[in-house]
């Protein structure tokens, strides 16, 4: 757990706990017994703190939080011990210190880095602050707004930086180790008082309160709804009212109050699912931990509208080399132009120093009609409009163009993967990559296995997301996969709601104070309504197909609103069109006003169908809204489309705004409690009968007849039967 060795006057302590040398208890306590070793051996004259494999320290270990014995007091105790230590002691930092790691690297007197190690303390992204002290020390190494800065966002920070800002006493390309204990050398016999953080007073500003006024508006908009940064400011502003000891006081006071939260734990849960949700698995027995990706050194990308633009954007930012492909020259230059401009947007952003995106050079980023120069490359993604039969011709002339080995995607965001694998000779080699708008922006990546496609072919796929630095995570195929799929009903109570009564700046408030970025139909107004017009008219919802004498609003039996397809109809596509929903200020305007003449046409609407409006509470709003969406996931979990909760909840925080600290849909019901959802729906249902969203999934009454089992152990309630393959 912590390794003591000596090199001859220097002790040498490694923290050894991989994959990241996590500071358990045991660590803990071999950390405090060599340093108590060393103190008590005279010919020690210095000690020396490093990690094991190349990594200093992750921290704590987030799986030890919701535990009764975590060795939270013991740490920053040993901090304190470190810092007193009348032997200087000197930290190695290789590879991260990151949360409780860099805390201990702040009770060290000298500090030594790698060129490329990274520090932080992203604890504010748990839902905590640095709670070992860090939240004083850190101000009196750095100052006030370097430290709210690291402390309030939690973001990590090279070593360079770090040597700038004066976190760390020298930055080396080579032996860290060596390094550190050259120095540990060198400053035997110097005295320690000035290189004790905790003696030190915190640097001055000019006007330190007005700065912290400032500081103090800033976090609490970047928060949007979360505890944690405000928590944060306030203890590094301890630091500045108090003497050290009183602000370790008020950190533990606030630290306590954080871990107590519900969203600390909800966002310690996310971290735990997106690395959980990494280790995919299918109903058919592929896995992660047998599969092999194969190696992808060239890209193509067919379409090069609003998605086809981020996606060749996203592979050249990962240095993957592109052929970028179009129907026709016309739209080939309006896609050059756009997919030049992102990428020109994305270089401006790029750190000084970092590599240059070599986007001008034919071998990196090449722009086509032709289909012939897809011969070569290694994966194809197709961005196409949304039609079938379209997919299905491209995807014949790829499988009869492309090598053999050569991985194709579809970027659909529905449509059924087998039957465009149909139109190949290669179906195990198809296989959806649905990214998200903008998909050079957004993290996530669904990836959606048919029932041919090879495990060779999801590795690759997953490798592929990992390289374009988004979350990949794999799931069946079904209408509108996962994301969409439990989109539909939420969006389709959000509608009803306003047949009933509403209005859309009332329930996108609702949803917006639950903490989603934007409401529904703010949201469907920046999507564009057309695109579910186009897909309702495909499924014959809609349009010239519907049969006479259909009922207005009802379809097979179930309710139906006809009232996304009454704003198509009159040209409201939303943003694009200026009107949608809302009004904007122009096409193209991104400022949302509510409309009169949408209120007048519902109050019309609502006439014609004998509908009496009614006043629709926040409690119904929300309840209707997310537990349908919530519904449609146990269904999804139940047909083994994704195989666990977590895959549900990485997918909506990282592709529809859902607010982390909810810790996703489903962790978020195991809050409310299984029973209590179920109850509601209960009650909707009855309420709405003809509406299928609302009637609860066999799978939550299952769960809900148990009580409210924890979320890891739903998945054992699935009988191998219910399986979808
Ligand atoms: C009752 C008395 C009360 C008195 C009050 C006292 C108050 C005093 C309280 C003091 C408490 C101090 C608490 C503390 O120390 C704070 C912390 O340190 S919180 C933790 C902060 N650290 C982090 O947030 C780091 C998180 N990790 C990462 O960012 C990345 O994992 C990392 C950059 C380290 C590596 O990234 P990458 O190479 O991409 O690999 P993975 O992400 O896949 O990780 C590999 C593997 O390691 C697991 N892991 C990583 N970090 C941790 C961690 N901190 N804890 C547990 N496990 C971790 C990760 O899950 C992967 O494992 P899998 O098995 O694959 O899931
Ligand atoms: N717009 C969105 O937010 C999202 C869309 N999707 C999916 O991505 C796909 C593309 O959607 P968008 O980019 O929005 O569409 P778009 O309409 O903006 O772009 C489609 C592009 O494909 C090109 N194209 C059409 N036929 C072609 C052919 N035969 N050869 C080469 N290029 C051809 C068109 O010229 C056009 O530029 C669709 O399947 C859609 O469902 C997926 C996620 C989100």
């Amino acid at each position: 757990m912590a390794q003591y060795a000596r090199s001859p006057a220097v002790a040498v302590i490694r923290l050894r706990n991989p994959p990241v040398n996590t500071l358990s208890f045991a660590v803990l306590q071999a950390l405090e017994d060599g340093l108590e070793k060393a103190d008590a051996d005279p010919s020690v004259k210095a000690v020396m703190i490093c990690g094991e494999n190349g990594k200093f320290s992750a921290g704590a270990d987030i799986r030890g939080f919701s535990s009764p014995n975590r060795p939270v007091k013991s740490l920053a105790a040993l901090v304190s011990l470190i810092e007193s230590s009348k032997k200087p002691v000197v930290a190695a930092i290789e590879g991260i210190a990151l949360g409780g790691g860099l805390e201990v690297a702040l009770g060290c007197h000298y500090r030594v880095a790698h060129v490329k190690a990274r520090m932080g303390l992203p604890e504010v992204t748990l839902g905590l602050l640095p709670g070992a002290e860090g939240t004083q020390r850190l101000p009196r190494l750095i100052g006030v707004p370097a430290a709210l800065d690291m402390i309030t966002t939690g973001k990590h920070i090279p070593a360079t930086e770090a040597l700038k800002l004066g976190l760390v006493d020298e930055v080396v390309e080579e032996n860290t180790v060596e390094a550190a204990i050259r120095l540990a050398n060198k400053v035997i016999g110097q005295p320690l008082g000035p290189r004790r953080l905790s003696l030190k007073p915190v640097p001055k500003l000019p006007d330190m309160e007005a700065f912290l006024s400032q500081a103090r508006v800033r976090v609490k908009k970047q928060a949007q709804g979360c505890l944690a940064p405000e928590l944060c400011f306030q203890a590094v502003r301890a630091a500045t009212q108090m003497p050290f000891a009183d602000g370790v006081r008020r950190e533990r006071e606030l630290f306590m109050v954080l871990l107590s939260s519900g969203q600390a734990r909800a966002l310690q849960y996310a971290f735990l699912a997106e690395r959980a949700a990494q280790k995919w698995t299918t109903p058919g027995g592929a896995s992660w931990s047998s599969a092999t990706p194969q190696p992808v050194r060239s890209a193509a990308v067919i379409g090069l509208g609003t998605m086809g633009r981020g996606i060749v954007t996203s592979l050249v930012k990962a240095n993957i080399p592109v052929v970028a492909l179009e129907q026709d020259l016309e739209y080939l230059n309006t896609g050059r132009k756009a997919v030049m401009l992102l990428l020109e947007r994305e270089a401006m952003k790029m750190e000084v120093g970092a590599q240059t995106l070599d986007f001008h050079n034919p071998a990196r980023l090449q722009f086509t009609v032709d289909f012939d120069s897809l011969r070569d490359v290694d994966l194809v993604i197709e961005a196409v409009f949304e039609n079938m039969a379209l997919k299905k011709e491209i995807f014949h002339k790829l499988s009869r163009i492309c090598k053999p080995g050569a991985l194709l995607c579809t970027n659909t965001s529905a449509l059924n993967i087998d039957e465009i694998a149909s139109a190949t000779s290669r179906p195990q080699q198809v296989i959806g990559t649905h990214f998200f708008s903008p998909a050079h922006v957004m993290r996530l990546l669904e990836i959606i296995y048919g029932r041919h496609t090879s495990p060779t072919a999801i590795a690759t796929a997953v490798q592929l997301a990992k390289a374009l630095k988004k979350v990949g995570v794999v799931v069946g195929n079904c209408f509108g996969f996962v994301g969409n799929r439990m989109m539909f009903p939420y969006v389709q109570q959000a509608v009803f709601l306003l047949e009933e009564g509403s209005r859309p700046e009332a329930v996108d408030r609702v949803l917006e104070d639950f903490g989603f970025k934007i409401g529904p139909f703010r949201m469907s107004d920046l999507a564009g309504l057309d695109v579910g017009w186009r897909s309702r008219q495909g499924q014959g919802l809609t349009g010239p197909s519907v049969p006479a004498g259909t009922p207005a609003r009802q379809r097979q039996g179930q309710r139906y609103s006809p009232l996304p397809d009454l704003l198509c109809e009159s040209g409201r596509f939303g943003q694009k069109t200026g009107k949608g929903w809302y009004q904007y200020e122009k096409a193209g305007g991104r400022t949302a006003t509510p409309d009169p003449w949408l209120h007048s046409l519902l109050a019309q609407y609502r006439d014609t169908h004998g509908i009496e409006p009614r006043f629709i509470d926040q409690e119904e709003i929300l309840e209707r809204c997310l537990f349908s969406l919530i519904n449609e996931g146990f269904a999804i979990l139940a047909e083994g489309i994704a195989s666990g909760p977590e895959h549900l909840d990485v997918i909506y925080i990282n592709g529809y705004g859902w607010p982390k600290h909810k810790g996703g849909p489903m962790f978020y019901a195991s809050t409310v409690g299984l029973p209590r959802v179920l109850a509601k729906l209960h009650k909707y249902s009855e309420a709405h009968p003809d509406v299928p969203g609302l009637q609860p999934s066999a799978f939550l009454k299952k769960l809900a007849a148990v009580g409210n089992p924890p979320i890891k152990e739903w998945m054992s309630y699935l009988s191998q039967q219910s399986s979808r393959l």
